[in-house]
């Protein structure tokens, strides 16, 4: 055993979270955190292209087009992929609170199938921060953002620094992100916090 709390409901002593003065504003889109990024990224041609918006709070919506690439069974999406979409949505949270945070835990209800050619239309908040864990839900609706459930997580996000990146990544990749200016900009919006 780690010792470690992995529960996805917040403990006792959590706070509410509070959205950062810089947050974009609501409805503004939050732009890919990484071009190379699966889930979000311009450069990533089988990709999920997910496009993320600031909502009010600590909330975010997205929008997914399931394309043939993303299939698992014939004409639906991959349930891995799916998860892939609600950990996109979750992790753009971070920008509301401007911290840099990766998955801790994901986990995942699918409710209804979700076809290919299907707009997958995203929410996510955060409900509670309790020192670096970030308690999150995701939910994703087929035929509207309105529309019935079809897929549905629960998430606890841990609170990194870059230095999470720089001494895991692979050298070239990092190297790479370093030298790239836009790459550079996305860092350091994170760096000051008040
Ligand atoms: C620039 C923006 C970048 C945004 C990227 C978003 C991309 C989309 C989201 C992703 O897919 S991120 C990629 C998938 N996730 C990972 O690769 C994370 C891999 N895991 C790790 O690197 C470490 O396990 C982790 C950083 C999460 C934790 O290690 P630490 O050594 O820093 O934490 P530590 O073990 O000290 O635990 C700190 C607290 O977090 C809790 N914790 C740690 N791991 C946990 C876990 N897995 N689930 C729940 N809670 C966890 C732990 O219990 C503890 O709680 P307490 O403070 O109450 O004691």
């Amino acid at each position: 055993m780690s010792g470690r709390t992995t529960a996805l409901a917040p403990p006792d002593g959590a706070e509410p979270p509070v959205r950062h003065p810089d947050a974009p504003a609501p409805g503004e889109v939050i732009g890919s955190h990484y071009e190379h990024c699966f889930g979000c990224g311009g450069g990533v041609p089988h990709g999920l292209h997910l496009e993320a918006r600031a909502g009010e709070g600590v909330s975010v919506t997205a929008e997914f087009r399931v394309k043939e690439a993303h299939q698992g069974a014939p004409g639906l999406a991959h349930g891995g992929v799916l998860a892939t979409a609600l950990d996109e949505t979750l992790g753009s949270l971070g920008w509301l609170l401007r911290v840099i945070a990766v998955t801790g835990r994901l986990e995942t209800d699918y409710v209804q199938p979700v076809p290919v050619g299907t707009v997958l239309h995203l929410d996510a908040a955060v409900h509670a921060v309790h020192g670096r864990k970030i308690y999150a839900t995701a939910t994703g609706r087929i035929g509207g953002p309105e529309g019935p459930v079809a897929v549905r997580a629960s998430a606890v996000f841990i609170e990194v620094k870059i230095d999470h990146f720089i001494e895991n990544g692979r050298p070239a990749e990092i190297q790479a992100a370093l030298a790239d200016p836009d790459q550079v900009k996305v860092a350091r919006a994170f760096e000051v916090n008040p």
